[in-house]
């Protein structure tokens, strides 16, 4: 082999490798400065230099494999060797700045980013929230938008077992920077990451201030990259961390989750009108554990019906816009085990009544996500 041909296949090695993606990243690896260099010999036997962001990288394994059948894919390529070492700090920092890019850090969903957030509420505990925005999330991934979650849920920190994240998964961190696991297509942090063993075991609690600086650091030092839609799992009623997502993101669209009880409306229009209060707007209601349908045709309606509506109905008042009802969920045995499988019912079983609805709602809210109208975009005067 001529020096020429080693050196185009030296190129065509790199080209190959932008099949390579960080799965925490996700974005090549070139992109990302993890190629040090490619090297080819008359032989055609590759050696190329891979930068791993931190040491114990938990993708490393990975990354390795897919480096390795990539450059062995590369026609004339006959062996490879992967030369793998750490970056620098200098890289690292180089690495994060790119990744923020010209954004300050902070800004991360400020009024000029074209990220939709969604605040998932509720007015008591055990409706469903984290269930309903574990599974919109991963069924608005599965429609291509790229998607983050942010279970800011103190109390039942539950959304990585709903995705089925380990327990004791934690951010990778490069730098000032922290990845999120991936999970069915889906960026997600929680609380509960930031937790010893022992503290997951017990009750939280924490003060306002804790969870607002908690929250804060989630929206700056979290790198979701330039994702369509962020969920946010709030904790149920209108406490502390619902105003601290008021203040830190009052662009923020706000769902209310709530059981078909006429009686629980009541609640769940308070967690709407907090929302308010802190200027976001609530874009619906979402009915979970609706009627479950019984073999011989009769309709189950453990928690009554109606709730739904009427809550949308109080929302509406006073308003310009109606506040829709986007959905109604029924009850369900295969939701409720999916999510303790760690396996989403729109993944696990999605012609299920309950996975049908969801997806309905994630059909209605992509379509809306998708659109720029009523967006205020950033502009620079000159
Ligand atoms: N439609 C449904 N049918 C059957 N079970 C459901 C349904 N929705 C949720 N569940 C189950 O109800 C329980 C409570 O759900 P989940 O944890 O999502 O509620 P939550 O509103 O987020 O509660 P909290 O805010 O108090 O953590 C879970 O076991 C979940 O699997």
């Amino acid at each position: 082999m001529s020096a020429v041909d080693a050196a185009t296949l030296a190129d065509r090695v790199q080209q190959s490798l932008r099949q390579v993606i960080d799965p925490e990243i996700r974005q090549p690896i070139p992109d990302l400065d993890m190629v040090g260099g490619v090297t080819v010999d008359p032989t055609g036997h590759a050696t190329v230099g891979l930068r791993l962001t931190i040491v114990g990288c938990p993708a490393a394994d990975r990354i390795q494999r897919d480096v390795q059948e990539a450059t062995l894919s590369t026609p004339g390529v006959t062996a490879v060797t992967v030369e793998t070492s750490v970056m620098t700090p200098e890289q690292r920092h180089a690495l994060t700045l790119k990744l923020r890019g010209p954004r300050a850090r902070g800004a991360q969903f400020g009024r000029d980013s074209l990220t939709r957030v969604i605040a998932v509420s509720s007015g008591k505990g055990g409706v469903g929230k984290s269930t309903l925005t574990a599974n919109l999330a991963v069924a608005l991934a599965r429609r291509g938008l790229a998607v983050g979650v942010v279970d800011a849920d103190v109390h039942g920190f539950s959304i990585p077992g709903i995705l089925g994240i380990p327990a004791d998964a934690t951010p990778t961190r490069v730098d000032q920077m922290m990845l999120p696991p991936v999970a069915h297509g889906v960026k997600a942090i929680s609380i509960g990451m930031f937790l010893s063993p022992e503290q997951r075991g017990q009750a939280v609690a924490w003060r306002g201030p804790m969870l607002h600086r908690t929250v804060a650091q989630f929206l700056t030092d979290v790198f979701f990259g330039e994702i369509d839609v962020l969920l946010l799992d709030l904790p149920p009623g209108t406490g502390d961390v619902a105003i601290s997502v008021g203040q830190l993101l009052p662009h923020a669209e706000v769902l209310v989750v709530t059981t078909p009880q006429p009686a629980a409306a009541e609640v769940a229009v308070r967690s709407g009108l907090v929302a308010r209060q802190t200027g976001q707007r609530v874009i619906g209601v979402i009915e979970n554990m609706a009627g479950l349908a019984q073999p011989d045709g009769t309709v189950l309606e453990l928690f009554g019906s109606g709730g739904g509506l009427e809550t949308a109905a109080r929302l509406s008042q006073g308003q310009p816009e109606a506040v829709p009802l986007l959905g109604s969920v029924p009850l369900s045995v295969d939701l409720r085990e999916g999510g303790d499988r760690g396996v989403p019912i729109v993944v696990a079983r999605p012609e299920d009544p309950a996975a049908v609805a969801i997806e309905a709602i994630a059909a209605r809210l992509a379509v809306r996500s998708t659109s720029l109208a009523g967006r205020s975009l950033p502009v620079t005067l000159r």
